[in-house]
């Protein structure tokens, strides 16, 4: 059954999706368990029943007010655990990140998994730079699960242990774009760049600037699986082997908007020259004001339009910054 307030996000055989009335049962039971409940925070034990109906109206009350997504994970139509990312109010751009997985199902990858789907989901969807999570010191099974991911352990503290009733030391644990790998499994290190001759690290990316009759520019949202997922940038890609720019680029907008841009509508106007990756990023960027047919993300990116001076408010890679200053004065 599909769920109007959360589209499901599948990881392998998991899929994670918004706490329906009719999972409290199964989450009491499975919650209900020392093991499970003596390391979380907030969860008191025993744990009636009646909270797990209480919880779970206020987790999809969260998710309808975009302050916190707080998922079961199903297998083969199972509850399994939970995987919750709630926004810092005090800190914009931060989350923190939590989950359990039922005892019996310890020892399988379900924790990796889940919590490595949501964690890049949040950074590619919604707006945020960082995810932290906290682990009490003794559980070294879910410090494992974040070093898996990606996450990196910058420090400790304490924290109130409801089942417990005690002030424990957590090691503390955060993560960024940079941390978070497109799969399941830490990023293998890249590669170190082998000696090469001048200018063959050079990475040629070629991206436009759509300006509408208003004068706003569009903006694309980069999706989950690509690096810098979440950051917003102008629709553009690689310049292929014997390609042209002009000719990548109208491939690139045709492929990721669905439009139709002639090279003569394309005009020249700034680049980008940017260390990326261990490479370095030359980027040209064109303007265009006259093309076929209606933008639409066509590889199931978020799209802007955005005038020149809201481009502030979107962040962007790091190569862009000077652009959006040159678009605001041009605009
Ligand atoms: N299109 C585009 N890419 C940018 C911008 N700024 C910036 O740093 N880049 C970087 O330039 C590179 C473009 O590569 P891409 O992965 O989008 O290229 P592509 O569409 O050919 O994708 P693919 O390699 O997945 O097929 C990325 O590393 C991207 O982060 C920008 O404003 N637009």
């Amino acid at each position: 059954m599909s769920d109007a307030i959360f589209a499901p996000l599948q990881a392998g055989d998991l899929t994670l999706r918004a706490l329906r009335a009719e999972d409290a049962a199964e989450l009491h039971r499975l919650v209900n368990d020392w093991e499970v409940a003596r390391m979380l925070a907030r969860v008191p034990f025993p744990y009636s029943r009646a909270l797990a109906d209480e919880w779970i109206a206020s987790t999809r009350a969260q998710i309808e007010a975009g302050t916190a997504w707080h998922l079961a994970i199903v297998r083969d139509e199972a509850l399994v655990g939970c995987v919750g990312l709630t926004t810092a109010r005090e800190r914009p751009r931060h989350a923190e990140l939590g989950y359990w997985v039922a005892r019996r199902h310890w020892g399988q990858g379900i924790g990796p998994r889940a919590a490595g789907r949501l964690a890049r989901w949040a950074l590619a969807n919604l707006d945020l730079d960082e995810i932290h999570a906290s682990v009490l010191e003794e559980n070294a099974r879910s410090a494992a699960v974040l070093a898996r991911i990606g996450f990196q352990e910058d420090g400790w503290a304490e924290q109130d242990f409801t089942a417990r009733n005690a002030r424990l030391p957590v090691r503390r644990f955060r993560a960024g774009r940079a941390e978070l790998s497109a799969g399941p499994e830490p990023a293998a290190p890249a590669p170190a760049p082998a000696a090469a001759p001048a200018g063959a690290s050079l990475l040629l990316v070629v991206a436009c600037g759509l300006v509408d009759a208003d004068g706003r520019v569009l903006l694309a949202r980069r999706p989950e699986g690509k690096p810098m997922a979440g950051l917003w940038e102008f629709p553009g890609g690689k310049v292929g082997p014997g390609e042209t720019p002009e000719a990548a680029l109208i491939r690139e907008l045709q492929e990721e908007l669905g439009i139709d841009v002639s090279a003569a509508c394309l005009a020249p106007f700034a680049f980008a020259s940017h260390p990326l990756e261990g490479r370095h990023l030359l980027m040209p960027l064109y303007l265009c004001r006259r093309w076929g047919g209606t933008p639409e993300g066509r590889e199931g990116q978020a799209l802007a339009w955005v005038r020149p001076n809201r481009l502030g408010d979107y962040a962007m890679p790091p190569a862009d910054k000077p652009l959006v200053a040159l678009l605001r004065d041009f605009l």
